[in-house]
């Protein structure tokens, strides 16, 4: 393993490497596999694969907890052989993470067109018996699991290898690196790597209540902070007074960032979670009916009730409104509100 402490010491002795910590010769480890393509090979012959089917995740339940299976590259050569599929499918699978002691962590989807092999989606059904375990749809598999495999899990960088088959410029087919964190076309040379949107989420408060708004789409019932894809050229801080402003017609007051998250729903985005206050007497909303269904301010109270008994499945029947569930940076938002509601009137 060549593993270096830093531009001040690129010497590759056990001495250096023994100065960095855990956290840190794993990072240098990924960037690695990431760089070097037969760096990445050879991991993948000590790896781990976790398997999909078109974008959902398989899935094993035991004693009523799910958990994401990990295969080996002989376990996975064995089953595609069992399925009349060539071991090059494998060549699609992408890094996606690796243990403290350097275990690779590979996503390999079966159910996408492959790109490297002329077999076309492997049978969910039969796959599903043989593996024992069904491909379930992402969003339901993220809120079964526990936060470090839901994190594993995201599609997005398989979303993005099946949409970008192809350079927008030749039109000719674009290779993937062996890790997937790129794509290069051989005829124009053009490098791609994967993409996500940066979206603001807005929790706004007056001081004693907060504002929850629902789109159409959303599940019946479920209430949300204010979100909104930036507009090229905008600065975050921007964006969220421009969204607060279009979705609800309220102009801010202080804005506090507070955290963020990747979300792999539609696509890839970032999420920049922030606390924003309006002027005292500045609270009258004008719902943007074309964005959203309704918006309204909810007491602390109100909220505080709802966040104890947020269940998703068991929410819907009783006319009650619900929150994002724990795993949307929407829950955190609104959860800091609920314990610290001062956090949103507090200087930056
Ligand atoms: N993780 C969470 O807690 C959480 C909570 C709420 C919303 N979200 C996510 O935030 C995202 C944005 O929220 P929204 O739907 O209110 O956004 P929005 O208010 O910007 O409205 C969506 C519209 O914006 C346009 N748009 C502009 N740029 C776009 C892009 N790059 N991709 C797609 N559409 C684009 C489209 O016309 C789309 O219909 C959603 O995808 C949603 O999944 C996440
Ligand atoms: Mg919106």
């Amino acid at each position: 393993m060549s593993l270096y402490c830093g531009i001040a010491c690129r010497k590759k002795s056990f001495w250096c490497y023994r100065l960095l910590s855990t956290y840190v010769t794993k990072t240098r480890y990924l960037f690695e596999l990431k760089e070097d393509d037969d760096a990445c090979k050879t991991a993948q012959q000590t790896g781990a694969f976790y398997l999909f089917h078109s974008l959902a995740p398989l899935l094993q339940k035991s004693e009523q907890r799910y958990q994401a299976p990990q295969y080996s590259l002989l376990e996975l050569e064995r089953l595609l052989a069992k399925f009349g599929q060539d071991t090059q499918r494998i060549e699609d699978s992408v890094l996606i993470g690796c243990s403290k002691q350097h275990e690779a962590w590979f996503a390999l989807d079966l159910g996408l067109n492959s790109s490297s092999s002329l077999n076309a989606s492997l049978q969910k059904a039969e796959m599903e018996i043989e593996l024992k375990g069904s491909f379930t749809d992402l969003r339901k598999a993220l809120f079964q699991l526990n936060t470090k495999d839901a994190s594993l899990l995201t599609t997005a960088l398989l979303r993005w290898h099946d949409a970008h088959q192809f350079c927008s410029r030749s039109g000719q087919p674009t290779k993937k690196n062996v890790a997937g964190s790129k794509r290069v076309c051989p005829s124009s040379k053009i490098i791609y790597y994967p993409q996500m949107a940066p979206v603001v989420i807005t929790l706004v408060s007056d001081g004693t209540r907060c504002l929850l708004a629902r789109q159409s789409s959303f599940p019946k019932g479920m209430y949300s902070a204010l979100a909104g894809f930036c507009d090229i050229g905008e600065s975050l801080e921007e964006a969220v007074r421009r969204e607060v402003a279009e979705e609800v017609g309220l102009e801010l007051e202080r804005l506090k960032y507070s955290a963020s998250q990747h979300w792999s729903f539609p696509n890839s985005s970032l999420m920049i979670a922030c606390h924003a206050s309006v002027k005292p007497g500045q609270t009258e909303i004008q719902v943007n009916l074309k964005e959203l269904e309704a918006a309204g301010w909810f007491s602390h109270d109100e909220v505080a009730t709802a966040l104890r008994r947020n269940n998703p499945y068991t929410q819907q029947q009783n006319g009650t409104f619900w929150l994002p569930p724990k795993l949307a940076i929407a829950h955190q938002l609104i959860k800091e509100w609920v314990e610290k509601p001062s956090c949103s009137t507090l200087p930056a």
